[in-house]
């Protein structure tokens, strides 16, 4: 089943075209990541499915329902779950006094001293909001989106300011949550993450999206050449080496194999026959890293802010929005 289904999504700010025919789908139970540089839209199409921001065109579905009407929009506030940049949350509360309180907008919450486990804050469940770090505090704005145990969770750049044992903490959280059946949205500016936690992905840049798969084979990433790279033998010339070379520099070679296990044999074959081993050899394929900026570097200056402003609707006014309807949360 399709949790989320976006269709010729637009949205303009005045005469500025921030979404320019978006279309997507999430698929229940999956993990999906939103990628693409600042700007791109990615904020934007996100507000519009979580019902926070109107759209101008398109054909948007969230687990069945238009979060642009108003009815259908409140309905899917209780199955919705937000983790936004920062939270507005009383300092003077202990951590679990806040998981407490939220878990009072839902009609069926989860088990508040589970989720406190679920996202690591044992040590810290009496602790005060005010004395969390900003790491802890980001796995409280994690127990805040899933208290009222959502169908589907959005995730607005998860892991920024975490540490790497935080980070790798994290996705082990979104992991078993999806595990358990919720549905995950997230947009992140982490490669790495992207990689080890979606499903699927979308990358997009200037308010369209460029490209969309899965981590792996995103943007023929699994049918590229793999790149060969190592230190030319003491005593050998380039044009003894038997695979295809493209580039050598200050003697280190590199090239690029469609068939990298052939390849390898005639190389180690040949360095093993000289009695030479080859140093510095690795061999690589693209990383999903390489493959994004591949697909946005032509765009990744296009986020000069819009000279233009939605009426009565600048980002603030949105987070406002978002504060008002959602107690407790906010975003940056
Ligand atoms: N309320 C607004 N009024 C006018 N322009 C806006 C408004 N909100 C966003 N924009 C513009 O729309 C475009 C898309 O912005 P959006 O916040 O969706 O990008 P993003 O992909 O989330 O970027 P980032 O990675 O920096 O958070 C940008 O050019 C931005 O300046």
């Amino acid at each position: 089943m399709t949790a989320v289904a976006v269709e010729g999504l637009l949205k303009k700010y005045g005469d500025h075209e921030a979404v320019r025919g978006v279309d997507f789908a999430v698929e229940e139970g999956e993990i999906f990541a939103l990628l693409g540089p600042n700007g791109a839209g990615k904020t934007t199409t996100m507000e519009i499915l979580e019902g926070f921001r109107h759209r101008d065109g398109g054909d948007v579905r969230v687990l069945g329902r238009d979060p642009g009407d108003k009815a259908d929009g409140r309905r899917l506030r209780g199955q919705i779950g937000l983790v936004l940049q920062d939270i507005a949350v009383e300092p003077y509360l202990s951590v679990r006094e806040t998981i407490a309180r939220n878990a009072g907008y839902y009609p069926a919450p989860r088990d508040i001293d589970e989720v406190i486990n679920l996202v690591g804050l044992e040590e810290k469940r009496d602790a005060k909001v005010k004395d969390l770090s900003g790491g802890q505090k980001r796995r409280l704005d994690l127990a805040l989106g899933v208290i009222g145990d959502p169908k589907l969770l959005f995730l607005d750049e998860p892991t920024t300011g975490f540490d790497p044992g935080a980070r790798r903490g994290a996705w082990e959280v979104v992991r078993s949550l999806r595990d358990a059946g919720t549905t995950i949205l997230l947009t992140t500016h982490y490669m790495d993450e992207a990689q080890a936690l979606a499903d699927s992905v979308a990358v997009i840049a200037a308010g369209r999206i460029v490209a969309a798969g899965t981590p792996d084979t995103i943007g023929g990433r699994d049918s590229a050449l793999a790149r060969i790279r190592f230190a030319l033998p003491a005593g050998a010339a380039i044009d003894d080496v038997p695979i295809q070379v493209s580039d050598a520099e200050d003697g280190l070679v590199t090239a690029e194999a469609e068939e990298p296990t052939a390849a390898l044999h005639r190389l180690t074959s040949w360095a093993l026959d000289r009695g030479t081993p080859l140093e510095r050899l690795t061999v690589e394929q693209p990383t999903l890293e390489d493959v994004y900026l591949g697909l946005t570097s032509s765009y990744a200056q296009q986020d000069a802010s819009s000279p233009s402003t939605e009426r009565g609707s600048t980002p603030s006014s949105a987070a406002r929005a978002r504060r008002g309807r959602r107690p407790g949360r906010s975003r940056r």
